[in-house]
């Protein structure tokens, strides 16, 4: 089927489901395709059809393995190289709705394509799809401001269209958070059963201590908490992520034993080393712990959902925005004065000011206020509408 021959000859698209196409090109580590690929499957789910067209799908194979495989109902994974080619283009059902992920830019190629089927076909009434610019997740200001804002596109094949900004966010005048239909539901079921089967049949030998995930980049507080950990009383074992995690913790852990004081053999904390999970394990596995130490901006709001304590280790930006963006954060969830401090020493900035001077208090994160505050979170945010169905309501306005 065609552009133009697939487009309906109404003056109006079908309801829901629509096609969609998603564009994701990656800029670094796995966010970028993590949160497109969510995007993705979710609107899947609810009966989307979905294309995503993305420069470096390769970390699929063990996020959502089948997928690059057309194995996932509703989902097709194209190669970005693809929208450039006018004759694969052309043979696919016409979109609904474009998603640029992250300010990617859509190749002109595909624009112009489009654009010229559009006029092609003008006297059968069909509409051009709803162009979104979906950006990355923050709790500063701006994105109250700038959410759903239309962005007049001024030169190129599209000139003289319109996209519109679409916010991801904590508050209600936001896009929301992706938070899958069955998402709340399975984590109000993981009880102590399902996580120790979950442990056992990812080879953690689990000998009933304190748990804890870890996810991060090289966090400056890494060193102190691991010395934390080894000098117990209580047992921990951290399981830790492949790849920059493992790496860190090895980079930390003689200054750590020597840190920590605590002679050799006597250590409380014990590793374990995880493979790539997939995103539904990586759930599991945050549901699984009772602390997650998460990065960037996908698993941090996934450790949101688990509902237990976290830190977060904030995606560092060479300027420093990443302190506003952390601040921002901790504003808007509120976060009490002891937890912003550990937030803080995580992530090697600046502690807020009456803590400097004193020890770092890493048990905090497994007091019950704690445990406390990451529930109410969990509870507070899911009030909210949810991304997907904020974004298709969204959508439908637009067209
Ligand atoms: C460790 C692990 C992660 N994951 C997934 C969860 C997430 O979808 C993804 C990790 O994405 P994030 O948590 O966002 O962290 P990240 O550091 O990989 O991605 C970052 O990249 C930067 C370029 C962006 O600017 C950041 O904002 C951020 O998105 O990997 C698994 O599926 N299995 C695993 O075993």
């Amino acid at each position: 089927m065609s552009l133009v021959t697939s487009t309906p000859t109404s003056h109006h698209d079908p309801a829901p489901p629509w096609q969609w196409d998603v564009f994701c090109r990656v800029i670094d580590n796995f966010g970028d395709i993590g949160v497109c690929w969510r995007l993705c499957a979710d609107l899947a789910s609810r009966g989307h059809h979905v294309r995503l067209w993305a420069d470096d799908s390769s970390p699929l194979t063990w996020m959502a393995p089948g997928a690059r495989e057309g194995l996932w109902p509703g989902v097709q994974v194209l190669d970005w190289t693809q929208s450039q080619d006018a004759t694969f283009v052309a043979q696919l059902p016409a979109a609904s709705v474009w998603i640029e992920g992250f300010g990617c830019d859509i190749a002109p190629e595909f624009i112009a394509l489009h654009a010229s089927h559009m006029s092609a076909s003008a006297s059968e009434g069909i509409k051009t799809p709803v162009w979104i610019n979906l950006e990355y997740l923050s709790a500063e200001g701006y994105v109250e401001r700038c959410h759903a804002l239309p962005s007049p596109v001024m030169q190129g094949p599209a000139k003289g269209r319109t996209k519109h900004f679409y916010y991801p966010g904590f508050t209600a005048g936001t896009g929301g958070l992706l938070r899958e239909s069955k998402l709340l539901a399975t984590a109000a079921q993981w009880d102590h059963t399902k996580r120790s089967d979950w442990l056992r049949s990812h080879g953690v030998a689990w000998q009933g201590e304190r748990l804890i995930s870890l996810f991060c980049y090289e966090p400056e507080g890494l060193g102190a908490a691991l010395a934390h950990w080894m000098r117990g009383p209580e047992q921990t074992l951290l399981l830790v992520t492949p790849g920059r995690a493992a790496r860190a913790v090895q980079a930390a852990w003689s200054t750590a034993i020597e840190a920590s004081g605590v002679p050799e053999g006597e250590s409380k904390l014990r590793l374990h080393h995880l493979p790539a999970l997939t995103q539904a394990e990586f759930d599991d596995l945050l549901r699984s712990c009772d602390v997650n130490l998460v990065r960037g901006e996908d698993s941090l709001v996934r450790a949101l959902w688990a509902g237990k304590p976290f830190l977060w280790h904030i995606y560092p930006q060479d300027d420093g925005a990443h302190l506003y963006k952390l601040n921002a954060f901790l504003d808007c969830l509120q976060v009490p004065a002891g937890l912003r401090t550990l937030f803080a020493a995580w992530n090697g900035l600046p502690l807020p000011s009456g803590a400097e001077g004193t020890p770092i208090d890493w048990a905090l994160l497994h007091a019950e206020e704690s445990r406390i505050a990451a529930h109410r979170w969990c509870i507070q945010l899911a009030a909210q509408e949810d991304l997907v169905t904020a974004l298709v309501n969204f959508v439908e306005k637009k067209r």
